[in-house]
């Protein structure tokens, strides 16, 4: 299984590149956590708010790989206990099936890209930068893998 993380927005500062790798490189192949950057729509390109998350959709759909699972960053989405994510990471391992993990832009997801997800997660009801979720969201990964696997990193 691998874990893909879809997030609009290139170029990051130095810090989220590092504390994404931190995370990242710990773990296992078969859980593999990988990042893919999607271009954002230029702000200063004359288009509406929903005509640039409709390009960005376009963009993030053409990333999700055939028979990927699809869930959508949202914090408008289901609230998850970080045990509760780990029992969902079991289930996508036996299943086999990759995970795509949907990150928009400043001006969030389109919403039919949001209709097509399989389901909307919530990493706070606190409106995140959208640099940050990408770093939560491995290290959430990370720990519910750790939990799965009563690795140390995680103290209950
Ligand atoms: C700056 S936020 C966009 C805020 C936008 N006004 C909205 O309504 O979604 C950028 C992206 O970060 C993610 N995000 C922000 N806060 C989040 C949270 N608390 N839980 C999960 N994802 C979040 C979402 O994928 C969102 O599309």
């Amino acid at each position: 299984m691998k874990l893909l993380v879809l997030a609009v927005g290139v170029r990051m500062p130095a810090w989220v590149q590092d504390a994404w790798h931190d995370y990242a490189r710990r773990m296992p192949p078969d859980c593999a956590l990988e990042l893919r950057e999607i271009k954002p729509e230029p702000r200063s390109s004359g288009k509406s708010v929903e005509q640039m998350m409709q390009a960005e959709a376009r963009r993030l759909q053409a990333a999700v790989p055939p028979q990927a699972l699809c869930i959508a960053l949202d914090e408008r989405g289901r609230d998850l206990s970080t045990a509760k994510l780990a029992s969902e990471l079991e289930q996508w391992r036996a299943s086999g099936r990759d995970v795509a993990f949907l990150v928009g832009g400043p001006d969030g997801l389109d919403a039919q890209l949001k209709q097509r997800c399989a389901s909307l997660l919530r990493l706070s009801s606190l409106t995140l930068p959208h640099p940050m979720v990408r770093v939560i969201l491995a290290e959430q990964l990370y720990r519910a893998w750790a939990i799965m696997n009563n690795h140390p990193y995680h103290r209950a």
